[in-house]
C-alpha cells in the first residue's frame, strides 16, 4: 500500500483508548440509559478479544497512554439540543457533540473583516482589444489556429510577458505565475513558433528547408507526473494540428518502453517526459539523440526536486550539454539563426522555494524571471533578487472549516450534500486526502453498496471500462432529489497507470456531477477546467502544495471555491500562512445545519415522519452511528456474533480464530494508521500548527468510522524512556529495530533520532521527517517512476 516502507520514529502505541463519553442535555434517565448503552455498543466482541490479547503482551509497554487534553467546549451544541432520535433509541456509540475542543477564532469578528465585493479574476485572458497573439510575435497561421480551433483569442498576462521574450532572446527563463494562468502555452507557443520558422517565412510562404519528424529533437519538456506529461502532450498536439509536419511524443513511467523506443526511432521534434523514464532512455536507447536539443523546459520544477529527481535532472542536463558540443559542428548550419544558438532552459512553477533556486543553479545561466506582473519583474530586476510570489487567483473564494476531529466525517458528508443540493450548481469537486490508504477507504465508504439499477429494455447498457471498475462508482449519502446521481472517483499513485489514465479521463469528461477523491498526485498542473470546488479534507504537507491544490479550481479567469478542514486549536493558526485576504473561517455547525437540514438516505429506510422530525444534530449522530455500524458488519452482512468469553481470554490462540472482519473495517484501520503517519510529515516550519502530539487519536479514529484507534501505528515499539542510538541514519534502541518496516499493524520504529516526549509520542526530527515526506510523496505520486519496467 501507499505507505509501505515508511519508517517511523514515534510511538503512538496500539493499545485501545477508552472513549470517555459524557452525555449532556435531555432527561437524566435518558443520559443514564445512553451511557449504559454506549458501554455495551462500544465493547464489541472483537474489541473484547483484542483487548484481552493485548493485555497479555507484556513487551508492548503500558497501554494506558495519556493523551493531551484539548480545550473542550463548556457549552457545545449538545447543551441546548433535545435528546436525539439516536439517543432515545439507545443507539449512541459516543457523544458526537460532547467533549469537543472549541475553535479559538471569533467567527463574528472575522466575518466583519471580509471584503463584500468578489475580486476580479487575476488569471484570466486579457481583452482582445488590449492584446493579441499576432502582436506578441506569433505567425498568422498559429494565431489564427489558436483563435479558431482552441478559442484563445487573447493571451493571458504571463503569456504576454513570456512569448516575445522567448521568441526574440536566447536567455534562460524562470516563469512564475498563479495556477491556471496559462503557463503551459506561455512556453510551448514560442518554441513551436521558432521551430516552425525553420521552414516557413514570416509571410507564411515555405522556405527551401523542409523540417520533418526526423530533422532532430529540438525541445525536451520534463514534468513530475505522468498525468501532467499526458496533459502537456494533449495541449501541444492540439497546437501542432496546424503544423502537421512537426511531431511530439511522450516517454513516461508506466508505459511500454518498447513502444516508446519505437516512437523515438520514428522521430520526434518535441519530447515530453518524466525525468526517471528519460534518464532510462538516455542510458539504454541509443537512437535517442539529444544533440539538437535547444530548449529544456522543467515544468513544476520545485515538485521534481521534492520528488528526488535532482540526480536525474543533473544527468539529463549534463548529457544534453555534452551532445550539444559534439553536434554543433555537424549540423550547425541547419539550426543557425533561427533556433537558439545555445540551449535555453525554462523553469516553470506557480510557487518557488529554495529547492527551485538549487534547480536553477544546476540548469540555468543568467535566467530572467518572468512573472504575470511587469511591476514584479521590474522590482526583481532592480533588486537582483527573485522574490517568492505565493498567491492564489484573486477570484478564488477560500474558506476554512474548523471542525472537531470527531465531527469531520459527518461534516464532509453534510458539505457535499449541500454542495449538490441544487442541480447543476456544482458539477466537479476534488477532495484532497493525505494518503492513498485513506483515499481508498473514503471512496469505499462513500460509494453506494446498492446494486446498479437494471438496464432499461430499449437502452443498451454502457459498457463499463475494465480500468475504471474499481475507481468509479455512484455515491451514496450525498445525493439529493435534485441531484440523484453523483459519481465518485478515486485517484492515487499506487494505482496502475492504465487505471490512472482511464479514471482521470472519465472524471474529466463526466456529464454527471462528479467527486474526485485523491492525494497530492492531482495537486500539480492538473487542468480540468470545470472543477468548481476543491475540498482539502486533510491539509497539505506544505503551504506551497496548498496553493497548487486549490489552484485546480478558478482557472483561466473562471470562478471557484476552496474549503480547508482544520482542527480547532493550533491548526487554526495555519490560516496566517494562507495569504491576504485570509480565508473566511466557517463554523462546522453552519455546514451541518445546512447539509443535514433534510433527511440522509440511510438504510434501513425509516418512515418519512420519523426522519422529518429529526434535528440536524440527531441526523449527524445517526449518520456517524451508521458509518460505525457499517464497519462492524461482517462481509456476509450480519453483525459479528460475540465470541465465547473463554476464547477472548485465550491470548495468542484466539487470534487464529478471530471472526472474519469487514474489509471496510480493515481499510478504515489502515487508513487511520497511514493518516497519522502522514500527519507527522508536515514540513518543519509548519509543524507548530500540525503538531502530532496534540492530535486526539480517539476523536480522530471516529472520523474514520472507528470506535477506537487501532494499534500498530508505531507498532511493536515499546514506549521510549531514553534516546535510541542512531546507526546509518536509522534509529535503533529499545524496542525499535533499525530498518524495520511499518504498516499492516506491525513494524518497527526506525528512522528518527529523538524520543523525548513523556507521553511516548516521539518528536520527529526535521531530517527524518523530510525523508519520510519524500518517501511518502514518492509512493503517492510517482511510485513506479523508480520501478521502470
Ligand atoms: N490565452 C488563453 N485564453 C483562454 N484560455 C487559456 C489561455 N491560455 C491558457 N488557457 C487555458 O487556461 C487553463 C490553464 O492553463 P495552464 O494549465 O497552462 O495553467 P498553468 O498556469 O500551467 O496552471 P498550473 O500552475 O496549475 O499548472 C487551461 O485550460 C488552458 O486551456
Amino acid at each position: 500500500m501507499a505507505d509501505d516502507g515508511m519508517l517511523l520514529n514515534f510511538e503512538l502505541g496500539d493499545a485501545p483508548l477508552t472513549t470517555q463519553v459524557k452525555f449532556k442535555g435531555g432527561r437524566w434517565r435518558d443520559r443514564v440509559k445512553a451511557q449504559a448503552s454506549v458501554k455495551k455498543t462500544q465493547s464489541t466482541p472483537q474489541d473484547d478479544a483484542n483487548r484481552s490479547t493485548k493485555r497479555q503482551r507484556t513487551d508492548d509497554g503500558p497501554y494506558d497512554r495519556h493523551h493531551k487534553a484539548q480545550r473542550t467546549s463548556a457549552n457545545g451544541p449538545s447543551e441546548h439540543r433535545p435528546p436525539s432520535h439516536a439517543m432515545k433509541t439507545g443507539l449512541i456509540s459516543s457523544g458526537l457533540f460532547t467533549s469537543n475542543p472549541t475553535a479559538v477564532t471569533d467567527f463574528e469578528e472575522q466575518k466583519q473583516e471580509q471584503p463584500e465585493e468578489p475580486a476580479a479574476p487575476s488569471n484570466a485572458p486579457l481583452t482582445e482589444e488590449a492584446e493579441n497573439f499576432l502582436a506578441l510575435g506569433l505567425s498568422r497561421r498559429l494565431a489564427h489556429h489558436l483563435a479558431s480551433k482552441l478559442e484563445m483569442k487573447a493571451p493571458t498576462a504571463i503569456q504576454k510577458n513570456t512569448i516575445p521574450q522567448l521568441i526574440k532572446e536566447d536567455s534562460d527563463a524562470f516563469l512564475q505565475a498563479e495556477t491556471g494562468s496559462g503557463k503551459t502555452l506561455a512556453y510551448l507557443l514560442p518554441i513551436v513558433q521558432r521551430i516552425m520558422s525553420l521552414s516557413v517565412n514570416d509571410d507564411g510562404t515555405p522556405k527551401d528547408v523542409k523540417v520533418h519528424r526526423n530533422s532532430g529533437l529540438f525541445a525536451i519538456i520534463l514534468a513530475p507526473t505522468r498525468e501532467l506529461c499526458k496533459q502537456i502532450s494533449v495541449v501541444l498536439e492540439k497546437v501542432l494540428r496546424c503544423l502537421p509536419w512537426l511531431v511530439c511524443t511522450t516517454v513516461m513511467g508506466g508505459e511500454s518502453k518498447k513502444s516508446e523506443k519505437a516512437r523515438i526511432r520514428k522521430g520526434a521534434n518535441i519530447l515530453i517526459a518524466t525525468p526517471g523514464r528519460l534518464t532510462d532512455h538516455l542510458d539504454h536507447t541509443e537512437v535517442l539523440d539529444v544533440g539538437t536539443v535547444r530548449w529544456l523546459v522543467l515544468d513544476e520544477g520545485d515538485r521534481m526536486m521534492e520528488m528526488g529527481f535532482e540526480q536525474d535532472i543533473r544527468m539529463i542536463v549534463g548529457k544534453i550539454r555534452q551532445d550539444e558540443l559534439l553536434k554543433k559542428n555537424a549540423e550547425g548550419v541547419l539550426l543557425e539563426g533561427v533556433l537558439p544558438s545555445r540551449r535555453v532552459t525554462v523553469l516553470c512553477s506557480a510557487t518557488m522555494k529554495m529547492n527551485v533556486q538549487k534547480l536553477g543553479e544546476i540548469s540555468l545561466e543568467d535566467a530572467i524571471h518572468i512573472t504575470a506582473s511587469k511591476a514584479d519583474m521590474e522590482k526583481d530586476a532592480e533588486t537582483g533578487a527573485v522574490e517568492s510570489h505565493f498567491s492564489a487567483p484573486s477570484q478564488l473564494k477560500q474558506t476554512c472549516l474548523v471542525v472537531p476531529a470527531k465531527l469531520r466525517l459527518v461534516t464532509l458528508v453534510a458539505l457535499l450534500k449541500s454542495t449538490f443540493a441544487r442541480r447543476g450548481a456544482v458539477m466537479k469537486v476534488i477532495i484532497f486526502i493525505s494518503c492513498a490508504d485513506s483515499v481508498d477507504f473514503h471512496f469505499d465508504l462513500l460509494k453506494t453498496t446498492a446494486p446498479p439499477p437494471p438496464p432499461l429494455a430499449d437502452v443498451p447498457a454502457p459498457k463499463p471500462s475494465p480500468h475504471t471498475a474499481s475507481t468509479v462508482g455512484p455515491a451514496a449519502y450525498i445525493t439529493s432529489l435534485a441531484t440523484p446521481t453523483v459519481l465518485l472517483y478515486k485517484l492515487h499513485g499506487s494505482l496502475p497507470q492504465p487505471v490512472r489514465s482511464a479514471t482521470l479521463q472519465s472524471y474529466t469528461t463526466s456529464k454527471e456531477p462528479a467527486v474526485l477523491i485523491t492525494t497530492d498526485i492531482s495537486s500539480r498542473g492538473l487542468d480540468v477546467p470545470a472543477v468548481d470546488f476543491v475540498i482539502e479534507y486533510d491539509p497539505a504537507f506544505a503551504v506551497s502544495d496548498h496553493v497548487h491544490r486549490i489552484g485546480r479550481t478558478a482557472r483561466a479567469g473562471r470562478a471557484g471555491k476552496a474549503t480547508l478542514f482544520l482542527l480547532p486549536g493550533s491548526e487554526e493558526g495555519y490560516t496566517s500562512l494562507l495569504g491576504t485576504p485570509p480565508p473566511t473561517i466557517q463554523s462546522y455547525e453552519t455546514v451541518l445545519q445546512k447539509g443535514l437540514a433534510g433527511p440522509v438516505n440511510l438504510p434501513p429506510p425509516s418512515t418519512s415522519e420519523e426522519t422529518e422530525k429529526q434535528t440536524w444534530t440527531s441526523r449527524a449522530e445517526a449518520l456517524q452511528l451508521h458509518f460505525e455500524q457499517r464497519l462492524l458488519t461482517k462481509p456476509d452482512g450480519d453483525n459479528a456474533p460475540p465470541p465465547p468469553k473463554h476464547k477472548a481470554k485465550a491470548g495468542k490462540a484466539s487470534r487464529a480464530e478471530k471472526p472474519k472482519e469487514d474489509p471496510l473495517l480493515v481499510a478504515g484501520r489502515q487508513a487511520f494508521r497511514s493518516h497519522i503517519r502522514a500527519y507527522a510529515t508536515h514540513i518543519g516550519e509548519e509543524r507548530v500548527y500540525f503538531d502530532i502530539t496534540k492530535l486526539h487519536l480517539g476523536h480522530m479514529a471516529k472520523s474514520f468510522g472507528l470506535r477506537e484507534p487501532p494499534g500498530g501505528i508505531g507498532g511493536g515499539v515499546s514506549r521510549r524512556t531514553h534516546r535510541p542510538t542512531v546507526k546509518n541514519g536509522m534509529a535503533t534502541g529499545p524496542g525499535g529495530s533499525s530498518g524495520a518496516k511499518s504498516g499492516g499493524g506491525g513494524g518497527g520504529g526506525g528512522g528518527g533520532k529523538s524520543w523525548d516526549k513523556e507521553d511516548g509520542v516521539g518528536v520527529v526530527d526535521e531530517d527524518a521527517s523530510r525523508r519520510m515526506r519524500e518517501k511518502l510523496k514518492n509512493l503517492m505520486n510517482a511510485s513506479s517512476e523508480f520501478n521502470l519496467g
